[in-house]
Formats: structure tokens, C-alpha cells, sequence
């Protein structure tokens, strides 16, 4: 039975949080909540539990006191606890240890698991919490903010366990991160989408500049994390993708030049064809082949690549003006992209064939002559930036693998970095054998550059490590 929550109404003082809220949760569902900072997810969420009073409406279709497991933006485990002691709280009849720390080090390095809670960092409460939450029997699970503190590797780690454990209860998470429902297969419910908007409301959205800059920062984190998920050497991102990353960022700007008022006159003197697409509608598959530009004339769509490991991430967002048609030649080449409209878009397709034409008109060579002009541009700024690829992991030796490793993690304020995990899960995500690793790194010990202790490892020889991104790649035309 699926869960209805009608017209619901909440108020805080004179403050309205939320205004005759309509959303239904599908028995076995995956959804992720979104709305900017201050909308009410959290009130919705604590209001589903029943640990918030509403104003009026209705939620069906659940018992919040008996068939809810929830995972609170706080961590709300028992700090002198271990982590399996928190876990096995979840049941009357406690389980074997065993069980409950196999099941703790798919995503926790095995050593901190008899650790009290307390001395863990602030991304392993987090995992713990959500072990806890995990294990508690339910038709429901409400996660808030789950991912807060955890890198891109570790939240792949956590998504695939959450995903492993969910056992088809509705799985409903409150989320930023606009890769997460990607990462999570999850339908986005937009909390702005979803009620009345009073002009009160309304103040919380963030204008179209502020979304413009958000999408550009989280563009730009993406684009420089990047770089730094392939010097691990996980051999996890393959070198088409790393360009492909680096063509996002300077993603073609076909229609340069020519005013928005034209863009459809252009696209009808050129014999384009307009398509409008809904929010969440797929525009391009992986493995379409791609004769046309995508030329995005209103709304906003995302591109998707996936990974190795068939997780796919965002590797941009396009706006008006902006073209993705550059991309999906790529996705001939084997790399994977898709691209799914953001919002309500709509797309003019330009046919390549007919851009490489001679032209019939004046109207018609001016038009081309402009887009040739953008493209010519456009492609002389890339060769500068896809004049580099990466090393592939066989050609890389343990030690550099390790370096650019730790890295790419951060220093934490001790001046140490905490290994990814225990060394034989490292070995396994850096492509190593452990022996291999080990070895490497008591040699790197006896030699001074670091120091082990657990998990941490102290660097004491910074300049050694400083980052050296000539190391993992290589000119291919210089
Ligand atoms: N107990 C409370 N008393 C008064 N106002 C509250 C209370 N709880 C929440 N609010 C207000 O309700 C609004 C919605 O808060 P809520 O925490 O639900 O937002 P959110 O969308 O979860 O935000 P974020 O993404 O930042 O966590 C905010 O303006 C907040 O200040």
C-alpha cells in the first residue's frame, strides 16, 4: 500500500512551512527530497514520524511509530558504544557479533567497529547511524541528509549498501546533492513542486542567478574532483571520461553571438527541429548515436556518465544557449553519457549533415558562418585542454599510486590523513595486491616519509607528496 500524504499544512508561529502538500510514496519506491535550504524537508520528514505535529491534512497509508526507520540529520548513536553495540540495540533478541561485523565493514574499516563511538570521525558516526537505521524492520526508511561528510568513494560505498539493504521498503531521502538520486536510481521529489507556494514561501527559492551560481559551483566542484578521483588510480574513471569532464566545462556555446530572439527563426531557416521535453525525461541514451547538435533552448538538462561499477554521476548541466551535442560522438567511442532533462526543456536538434551543407541562402551562410565561428573557437580552447591523457594503472608503480592517494585525501587537523580503509581494502581500490601495499608502505616508513599508526598515516615529508598532476598524465601531442 503505497503512502498518501494530502493536503498538509504546517506553521510555525506565523511562519507557513508547508501549504496543502500533496505527495504519494509508492510501496518499494526511491525517492529523494530536494528543495532549497529552509523549504521544510526536514519538518516533512519529522512530521511523517509523527514527532512533529501538523496543522492540518492527512498522512495514510503507515504506522510512524511501529513501520518508520529513520536516520536523523543529527547522528543519534550512543557515543561510549561500539559501533556493533549500536547496531545490535536495533534488536530484542541481540544478533551474533559476527554477523552484525560483517555486515558494519562493507562500510567501515573493520578495526574501529569494538571502537566507542566517540573516537570515530565525524563520517564513520555518520555510517554507524546509518547501520542503525538500516537494521530496524520497517515498511519505511527516512534518511535526512545521509551524505553530509563523505567523499565521493565512500558515498558510492554507502549508496550500494543502503541499496543492498533496503529489501524494497520505500526509501526516502533528504538530499543537495543533485547526483544523489542518479547515484540512488531515485524519483526526485521537488518540495517546491509538491504545494500552494505563498509569496512567504516563495522567498526561500533561490532566484535564477543564485541557480545559475549554485550550478556553476557544483559544475566546478565536480570538474576539479575529478582530476583527483583518477590520480587515485582506481582505474575507476577512464581517460575518455577525465575529457569529457574537461569538454563540460567549456561545454559549446553554439548559438554565441546570435540573440535568444533568433534562435528559433535560426533553427528553422537551418532545418532544425524543436523538441520540448518533460523534467526527468531521458533526451539521450548511452549509445545513441549522435548526428545531431543539441541546442538547449529553454529549461536545463543534465548529463550523466556511468561508471565502471554502473554508478552514474553528473558530469554537467546545460542552460540556454548551451549545446551537448559535442558530447555524445564520445558515447560512439564507447564512453557512457546520457543526457536527462533537469527541468521542462526545450531542445533545438541541429542536424550535423545539414550544418556541413553549402549553403542555399544568405540568411542560411550567415547563420552557419556564425556556428562555425563558435565552433572553430570553441575547439581551439579544447585541443589546449584534451591535450592531455591519463596514464592508464598499469604503467603506474605502487608508490605513485599510494602518493597520489593520499593526496587526494584530506589532512585532518593532527596533520594526519586516515586511509580509506582498512589496507586491504585500499590494496583492493588502488589496484595493488596487499602485500604489495604493505611492503611499499613500511618502506615508505623506513625511509622517513611517513609515519603509520591504525589507519592514519602522518606525512613527513610534504614536499615529497606535494601534488604532481604531471605524474599521472601524459602529452599526446606535445
Ligand atoms: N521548531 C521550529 N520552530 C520554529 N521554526 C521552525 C522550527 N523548525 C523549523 N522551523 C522553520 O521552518 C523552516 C523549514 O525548516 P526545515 O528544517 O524543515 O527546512 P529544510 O528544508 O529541512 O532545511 P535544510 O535543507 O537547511 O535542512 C525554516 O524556516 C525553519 O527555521
Amino acid at each position: 500500500m503505497s503512502v498518501q500524504i494530502r493536503n498538509l499544512c504546517k506553521t510555525f508561529g506565523s511562519k507557513k512551512v508547508l501549504n496543502n502538500l500533496n505527495i504519494t510514496l509508492e510501496d518499494g519506491g526511491i525517492y529523494c527530497l530536494m528543495g532549497p535550504s529552509g523549504m521544510g524537508k526536514t519538518t516533512l520528514l519529522r512530521i511523517i514520524m509523527n514527532l512533529e505535529t501538523k496543522d492540518s491534512g492527512e498522512i495514510t497509508g503507515i504506522d510512524p511509530d511501529v513501520e518508520i526507520s529513520s536516520m536523523f540529520q543529527e547522528d543519534r548513536i550512543l557515543p561510549m558504544l561500539s559501533a556493533i553495540a549500536n547496531v545490535n540495540m536495533m534488536y530484542e533478541k541481540k544478533r551474533p557479533v559476527k554477523e552484525i561485523k560483517e555486515d558494519l565493514s562493507q562500510i567501515l574499516p573493520k578495526k574501529c567497529l569494538r571502537q566507542p563511538v566517540c573516537e570515530l570521525s565525524g563520517g564513520m558516526k555518520r555510517r554507524v547511524s546509518l547501520a542503525r537505521c538500516m537494521h530496524y524492520q520497517g515498511k519505511m526508511i527516512i534518511l535526512d541528509e545521509p551524505f553530509t561528510g563523505l567523499d565521493m568513494a565512500t558515498k558510492q560505498e554507502v549508496i550500494s549498501y543502503i541499496l543492498k539493504n533496503r529489501r524494497n521498503r520505500i526509501l526516502l531521502v533528504a538530499t543537495h546533492g543533485i547526483e544523489d538520486a542518479a547515484l540512488l536510481g531515485a524519483k526526485v521529489i521537488h518540495l517546491e513542486d509538491c504545494q500552494e507556494l505563498m509569496d512567504e514561501m516563495k522567498a526561500a527559492i533561490p532566484s535564477a542567478q543564485e541557480m545559475e551560481e549554485k550550478i556553476k559551483r557544483e559544475q566546478n566542484d565536480l570538474i576539479s574532483s575529478a582530476p583527483k578521483q583518477m590520480l587515485m588510480g582506481a582505474g575507476e574513471m577512464s581517460a575518455r571520461t577525465y575529457m569529457m569532464q574537461h569538454m563540460a566545462e567549456t561545454n559549446l556555446k553554439l548559438l554565441d553571438g546570435i540573440p535568444e530572439s533568433e534562435w528559433e527563426r535560426m533553427g528553422s531557416i537551418l532545418d532544425g527541429r524543436i523538441q520540448e521535453f518533460e523534467r526527468g525525461k531521458l533526451i539521450w541514451n548511452i549509445g545513441d548515436t549522435c548526428t545531431e547538435f543539441a541546442v538547449v533552448l529553454n529549461g536545463m538538462v543534465a548529463a550523466y556518465t556511468e561508471s565502471l561499477k554502473q554508478v552514474e554521476s553528473l558530469v554537467a548541466k546545460f542552460g540556454p544557449g548551451r549545446c551537448f551535442g559535442e558530447m555524445l560522438p564520445l558515447s560512439n567511442a564507447g564512453s557512457p553519457v546520457k543526457v536527462i532533462a533537469a527541468e521542462d526543456s526545450r531542445i533545438l536538434f541541429l542536424s550535423r549533415e545539414k550544418l556541413m551543407e553549402k549553403p542555399k541562402t544568405m540568411q542560411e551562410a550567415e547563420m552557419k558562418a556564425k556556428i562555425a565561428w563558435n565552433m572553430v573557437f570553441e575547439i581551439s580552447d579544447k585541443l589546449e585542454k584534451v591535450s592531455v591523457k591519463l596514464d592508464t594503472t598499469s604503467e603506474n608503480t605502487v608508490r605513485e599510486k599510494i602518493v597520489k592517494y593520499l593526496n587526494s585525501l584530506p589532512t585532518e587537523k593532527d596533520g594526519t590523513k586516515t586511509m580509506f580503509s582498512m589496507q586491504k581494502e585500499t590494496a583492493q581500490y588502488l589496484r595493488v595486491s596487499p602485500e604489495a601495499l604493505s611492503k611499499e608502505l613500511n618502506d615508505m616508513e623506513r625511509k622517513g616519509l611517513i609515519r603509520k599508526e591504525e589507519n592514519k598515516v602522518q606525512i613527513l615529508q610534504p614536499e615529497f607528496f606535494a601534488l604532481r598532476p604531471e605524474a599521472g598524465i601524459r602529452s599526446i601531442h606535445k
